[in-house]
């Protein structure tokens, strides 16, 4: 799986993926009225919104980008109703040929791991019939449970050709409270970066893994040191943008093949039309905005490549 993102990477020469996380202060009002009048102001028509809202996201950006990355949070926040429109997302998105990183964050004991990897990458078993339930490409998915809390997403990796983006140093202010915390002299996200590279290294694709790490964009220099620790991971980074990260932040999470990382911005694209930048689109020109957004964004981190 990670080389059809590199393919498609190097295909549109922007190696990003955007952040389809909608809510619904982001949706211009004429989306919301729509909506509204058809279904109500209910869990349904709040669905029908972000899915209106991300299909002309996805319509004006698809030619640009290889992926993206639906953040499942902004969706269950609609219940039942919400997880359609993610469903929805997620099946449009690869209709139009881009990969879709789930952004779930799994990860349990083994045997309830085993059931995520199942609902989110592999195939479920239903009498003599067999289903694939949200069918991302991707999952993100969180290490703290240990070994036996990963391996059944390794194992449906290998099984159904799918990839997994590992929590290892995130992008958060707080992340340091836990993940850089000292143990025998090394910081905790090198000791998980390590076993993301013993993971991965059971579910090779060409040069890199299929099992990647996630790093985020506002630790620079932690970074650099991630990026020698793991030469063969594939790094999500999330933080450009909205949170901060710049492009000379990102240098270090490339390799020298210009490979070796997918830069994320959700608010900075899907919300566009909101900044003073971008102002002139308007609300009712907010996809355009959003493929202005993209294209600034692939050549500000080009031009560090
Ligand atoms: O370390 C992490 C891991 C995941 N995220 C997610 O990425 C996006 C970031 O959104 P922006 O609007 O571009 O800030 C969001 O879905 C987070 O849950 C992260 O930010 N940091």
């Amino acid at each position: 799986m990670i080389q059809q993102l590199i393919e498609k990477i190097k295909k549109t020469k922007a190696p990003i993926c955007v952040g389809l996380d909608p809510m619904l202060n982001y949706i211009p009002e004429h989306i919301l009225k729509k909506s509204y009048n058809e279904f109500g102001e209910t869990l349904e028509g709040a669905a029908d919104a972000i899915w209106q809202f991300n299909k002309e996201i996805v319509d004006h950006t698809c030619d640009l980008i290889p992926s993206v990355k639906p953040q499942i949070a902004m969706y269950e926040q609609f219940g039942i109703e919400g997880l359609k429109s993610y469903q929805k997302t997620v099946d449009y998105c690869q209709q139009k040929g881009l990969l879709v990183i789930g952004d779930a964050k799994r990860g349990d004991i083994g045997s309830t791991s085993a059931a995520y990897a199942t609902g989110h990458l592999g195939k479920v078993q239903v009498g003599s019939k067999t289903y694939s339930g949200f069918h991302t490409d991707f999952l993100t998915v969180n290490p703290y449970l240990g070994t036996d809390g990963v391996k059944p997403f390794v194992d449906v990796c290998n099984s159904e050709d799918k990839g997994l983006f590992v929590l290892v140093k995130t992008s958060n202010p707080s992340s340091g409270e836990f993940q850089d915390r000292l143990i025998d002299g090394r910081p905790l996200y090198e000791l998980v970066a390590e076993k993301v590279v013993e993971w991965g290294d059971t579910c090779m694709d060409g040069d890199y893994s299929n099992v990647g790490a996630v790093v985020g964009a506002t630790y620079p220099e932690m970074s650099k040191i991630l990026r020698k620790l793991m030469p063969r991971t594939y790094f999500l980074v999330p933080g450009y943008g909205a949170q901060g990260g710049t492009a000379a932040d990102l240098a270090h999470c490339f390799n020298e093949d210009g490979l070796g990382a997918v830069v994320n911005s959700s608010r900075g694209i899907i919300a566009a039309y909101r900044q003073e930048k971008y102002k002139q689109f308007g609300p009712e020109h907010f996809a355009e905005a959003s493929r202005q957004a993209v294209i600034d964004m692939v050549a500000d981190i080009n031009s560090v490549l």
